[in-house]
């Protein structure tokens, strides 16, 4: 099966895992070429050779309007001169203020050009600068309060070498910068649903809806530059599956827009949830939360490299100078076809009512068993019953058992170890004019089919009073568009 493995002993982020990926790529340049060529306004892609600890790879930068940005370790040994005037007076509260308080008593114009105009008359006449032809004339309504005059011209002239140029964007409008990307239907719902990771993980820290998130640092163009790459060039390497080392995510603090944050930075340690991650003895952050959700998005598992015959290593560099080499390793090889093994748990039911059978079949269920079914059988003394199999990973068989006999009249349970062969699944989220709908795509074995997600069609026949034909046959048009 056609796998990457991305080795993260010195966690990841964006940029990292873009250059290591475009190492693997038969043809960087002309992925260079296809980013760079993807409309995002201001927006540079290079790559550029590094080296770390004497180990060549590719760093890449994202530059926007000719600055790159990067995330600044607190370092309790010096941290004086360190604040690069980060501290922005905005407040997340959402209203808007932008005052962009960058405390270095420079006057700038700021002019956004990525997009909404900050001239605050607030029919926000988005200008993405795309020069393909979508005429979205968005009017988003916000209740901004700026309170002043100001024409937000962040043309980035301003000779400020501290000017971090910080757009701050919500997940409306880096939704509307993504769906109009001209990129496959398949990349456009990728990037939008890594960046669902980041804004539910916002929306979690900061205790806000999804929609009153604005983004700091991670909405900037820099950062959908990073998710955009990464989702094309995994769509164009097209591995089967994608697996990955426990993340190192560093240790200390990180200096943000809004103050200095413990590492992982709370929205890291929220997406990478119910992943292996441990901090080690690196003081730093090593783990971005781009870098977090792109692989909570992507990986199919976590843990050591599988047995694997490996074809191309890419090493993706990041911009931090540690001790040991700071990049993401990328292999992409063929592993061995290999499957997996599940239980069949049987036994024969003669004397149990209908309902006491669902029953048991619900308990066994939350007990966790992968299936669990009837077939009618004919018993003995001509006594029409049934057969209950359950199926369950081995590990589980503890627990289905005790269910099973605390919940059925059975007096003894057959056991069959077999051998299961499966389709890698994932899935990945479509925008139609009805709503979101996931698709579930499920591929191995010479086969690759998708199906939208039936609990999805579902919720929007209910809502659109729509029979569920009719929301299928949209979502179908749409994906076809
Ligand atoms: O400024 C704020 S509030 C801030 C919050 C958070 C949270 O985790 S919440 C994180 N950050 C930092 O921004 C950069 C973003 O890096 P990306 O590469 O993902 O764009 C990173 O250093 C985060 O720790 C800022
Ligand atoms: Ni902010």
């Amino acid at each position: 099966m056609k796998t990457i493995y991305f080795d993260c002993a010195m966690g990841a982020a964006g940029d990292m895992l873009t250059a290591a990926l475009l190492e693997l790529h038969p043809d960087p340049e002309g992925v260079l070429r296809r980013l760079n060529g993807l409309g995002l306004p201001g927006v540079e892609v290079s790559a550029v050779p590094s080296v770390k600890c004497g180990i060549t790879g590719t760093h890449v930068s994202v530059k926007v309007h000719g600055e790159e940005e990067e995330s600044m370790d607190v370092s309790h040994d010096h941290d004086h001169g360190h604040d690069h005037g980060h501290d922005h007076d905005h407040d997340h509260g959402h209203d808007h203020d932008h005052d962009h308080g960058h405390g270095h008593g420079h006057e700038h114009d700021h002019d956004h050009d990525h997009g909404h105009d900050h001239g605050h008359e607030h029919d926000h006449d988005h200008d993405h600068g795309h020069d393909h032809d979508h005429d979205h004339d968005h009017d988003h309504g916000h209740d901004h309060d700026h309170g002043h005059e100001h024409d937000h011209d962040h043309d980035h002239a301003h000779e400020h070498s501290h000017s971090h140029g910080h757009h701050h964007a919500g997940m409306h409008e880096v939704e509307h910068i993504i769906s109009h990307l001209p990129v496959s239907e398949k990349v456009r719902g990728d990037a939008l649903g890594v960046y669902r990771l980041i804004a539910e993980a916002e929306s979690h820290a900061h205790g806000r809806p999804v929609e009153e998130i604005h983004f700091h640092e991670v909405g900037t163009l820099d950062a959908v530059a990073d998710v955009a790459a990464v989702c094309l060039l995994l769509e164009e390497l097209a591995p089967e599956q994608v697996v990955c080392s426990p993340i190192h995510v560093g240790s200390g603090q990180v200096r943000c827009a809004h103050g200095i944050l413990p590492v992982p930075a709370p929205a890291t340690a929220h997406i990478l949830r119910e992943v292996p991650t441990y901090g080690g003895s690196v003081r730093g952050e090593l783990c971005t939360p781009t870098g977090a959700a792109l692989l909570k998005y992507f990986v199919n598992s976590f843990g050591p490299s599988p047995v694997m015959r490996v074809e191309k290593i890419g090493y993706g560099m990041g911009s931090k100078e540690f001790e040991a080499m700071n990049g993401v390793r990328a292999l992409l090889g063929e592993t061995e076809e290999a499957g997996d093994s599940v239980l069949e748990l049987r036994c024969n039911l003669d004397d149990m009512t209908p309902e006491a059978v669902g029953f048991a079949q619900e308990q066994l269920l939350k007990a966790g068993v992968l299936e669990v079914y009837t077939t009618p059988v004919g018993m003995k003394k001509n006594r029409p019953g049934i057969l209950l199999t359950c199926l369950c990973r081995p590990e589980d068989k503890e627990k289905a058992l005790s269910t099973l006999f605390a919940h059925t009249s059975t007096l003894g349970v057959r056991e069959s170890l077999c051998s299961r062969y499966t389709l890698r699944r994932s899935q990945y989220t479509v925008e139609t004019e009805l709503g979101p709908v996931r698709v579930k795509e499920s591929s191995g074995w010479g086969v690759s089919r998708c199906k939208p997600e039936y609990d999805d069609l579902a919720r929007l026949a209910e809502q659109h009073g729509l029979s569920l034909q009719e929301v299928l046959r949209r979502v179908e048009e749409s994906r076809s568009k």
